[in-house]
């Protein structure tokens, strides 16, 4: 057993899990049937569109919920996964907030999960403190941190270590439920709430889902309504397409609307991937100033500011790269440059990946935003159509995107399989939801009928195998023999070939890889 499970998994906390799970999983599971009934439609020509019925929404004169004082400047805060260390630094990082993260940047194992749970415990507390073996340095907080967020594993994700009446409870009822049991009360008496972050939403239906396990959560610990706060990412194209929706569904409990630039990326090609004329270039010449990506990201700034709420933005993938100063000043600007447009359009706050970029991000949010945020820029010179969210990106495909796709996608899931969910991969932050951009690229390329490499070359099933064993040669020399045997690569190829030949699309590249997770 996982040390400290008793500590976390006490008869009271399993019974609230068991309470959440009886009254929500059913719910869960039609939700993300809605889901698959949607692709179907997607599957045969639709395109996302705002719904018709929810107009006396989208047209209705209603704000959300006053957003508490200490959510009110949020304009950097870092994000992380859920390890002891890495906790204490990014509290310690001189970010406003810090996003915990039991999603994009964690690999689900269960002794993640645990101590995930234990440590962020602790740090509610303060009495977190860690050791570091290989030089013996110290970690204990500061006395000014910042606020804590969580973010809980989305929809489609089982915790199968948990099983009630035979079936798993659901990954983000865990994380959320866990969390809100142990520390809902003690963050109260210090100040501050019990804050989440909730990713990869589809539709206002399973924001309406959050707000009632938010509401039963609340009243089944005795605490007021509308204690709980969460920011929705807004990653996925349909939910592009409600947004105020989300936000009306959940006005309690809402403080804004997070760009997650990268499973938008993702969601865009899974979503629409057998339309004909939806077709990404490569990953790297995708960026935010695509006119696709500008057109979300300031509806969501818009949308935001009109119901005042905040629009937060997203990450870049940027991280520092030591023992190489020039390249390092290079990644730098690229940050500030996306951090400068994002402050420029209106956002209220930001996301860095790493302690090094906080100042990066804080100067450039200092220099353009004076007050705490920018709600009360309303943007109302912002006209974003249907058409606009879905203008296909222009570019092209080359062999070397095909070739950085494979192996990149491969490192991955590799280091997700050993347990760790985020990875710098050549000097670029990767994590679950740049990786399923890898690989649902090279799913689509091979059967989309403009699958096709610049120099005219046709993206088959053989270009592929040829490249990707190219690649899986490469990887072994650079990392050896052994690492890659022991390191899980084998696995992950396997994987990540699997997933690529699979012709009905995996949703989340997670489920069958947690299948092999223990
Ligand atoms: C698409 C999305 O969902 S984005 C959000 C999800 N993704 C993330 O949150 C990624 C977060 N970032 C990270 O995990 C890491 O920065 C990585 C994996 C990208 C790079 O990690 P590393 O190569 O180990 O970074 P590096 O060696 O430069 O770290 C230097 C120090 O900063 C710390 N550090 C690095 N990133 C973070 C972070 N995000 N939070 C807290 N501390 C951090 C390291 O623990 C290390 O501390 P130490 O000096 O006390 O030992
Ligand atoms: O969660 C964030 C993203 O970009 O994806
Ligand atoms: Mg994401």
């Amino acid at each position: 057993m996982t040390v400290g499970t008793e500590e976390i998994l006490t008869p009271e906390a399993l019974e609230f899990l068991y309470c959440l799970h009886e009254q929500f999983n059913g719910r869960r599971k039609e939700l993300l049937a809605a889901r698959e009934a949607r692709q179907r439609r997607f599957d045969a020509g639709e395109k996302p569109d705002f719904l018709e019925e929810t107009k006396h929404i989208r047209e209705g004169d209603w704000t959300v919920a006053p957003i508490p004082p200490d959510l009110q400047d949020r304009r950097v805060e870092i994000t992380g996964p859920v390890d002891r260390k890495m906790i204490i630094n990014a509290l310690n990082s001189g970010a406003k907030a810090f996003m915990a993260d039991f999603e994009d940047a964690t690999s689900p194992t269960w002794s993640n999960m645990i101590d995930g749970q234990l440590n962020l415990k602790d740090a509610v507390r303060r009495t977190i403190s860690f050791e570091q073996a290989s030089n013996g340095k110290s970690y204990s907080l500061n006395d000014e941190t910042a606020v804590l967020m969580v973010r809980a594993r989305g929809l489609h994700l089982d915790e199968k270590h948990i099983r009630i009446d035979g079936e798993p409870i659901a990954g983000g009822l865990f994380d959320f439920g866990l969390y809100f049991f142990h520390n809902a009360k003690e963050l109260l008496s210090r100040g501050t709430g019990p804050y989440f972050y909730l990713p990869k939403l589809e539709s206002h239906l399973e924001a309406r889902w959050w707000n009632e396990v938010f509401v039963f959560a609340q009243e089944k610990l005795g605490i007021p309504n509308g204690t709980i706060r969460s920011t929705v990412l807004i990653e996925t194209i349909p939910a592009a397409f409600e947004m105020d929706e989300i936000l009306y569904e959940l006005r309690d409990h809402i403080a804004g609307l997070n760009c997650g630039r990268w499973d938008y990326i993702f969601s865009f090609i899974k979503r629409l991937r057998t339309q004909p004329d939806v077709i990404l270039p490569d990953r790297g010449q995708v960026t935010m100033t695509s006119p696709f990506m500008r057109a979300y990201t300031q509806l969501c700034i818009q949308t935001c500011h009109k119901r005042n709420a905040f629009a937060m933005g997203g990450m870049a993938a940027q991280i520092p790269i030591r023992n190489n100063a020039q390249a390092n000043e290079e990644a730098f600007r690229k940050v500030a440059e996306d951090k400068r447009r994002e402050v420029t359009d209106g956002h209220d706050g930001t996301w860095v990946a790493h302690p090094g970029l906080v100042a990066v991000a804080k100067a450039e949010f200092d220099a353009q935003m004076e007050t705490p945020n920018q709600v009360h820029r309303k943007r109302e010179d912002v006209n974003v159509t249907a058409a606009d969210l879905l203008e296909v990106p222009t570019g092209t495909i080359t062999e070397e995107g095909l070739r950085t796709n494979c192996s990149v996608g491969v490192q991955y899931i590799a280091s997700w399989l050993r347990g760790n969910g985020a990875a710098p991969i050549n000097h670029l932050m990767e994590d679950a939801a740049t990786a399923e951009i890898s690989r649902s690229q090279v799913w689509q390329w091979i059967r989309h009928p403009e699958g096709k490499l610049i120099d005219g070359r046709d993206i088959n099933v053989d270009l592929f195998k040829k490249v990707f064993t190219d690649e899986m040669k490469k990887l072994k020399e650079v990392v050896g023999e052994k690492e890659f045997r022991f390191g899980k690569f084998n696995e992950a190829a396997d994987l990540f070939v699997d997933l690529t030949f699979e012709d009905e699309f995996e949703e989340f590249l997670t489920l069958q890889g947690y299948e092999k997770l223990s």
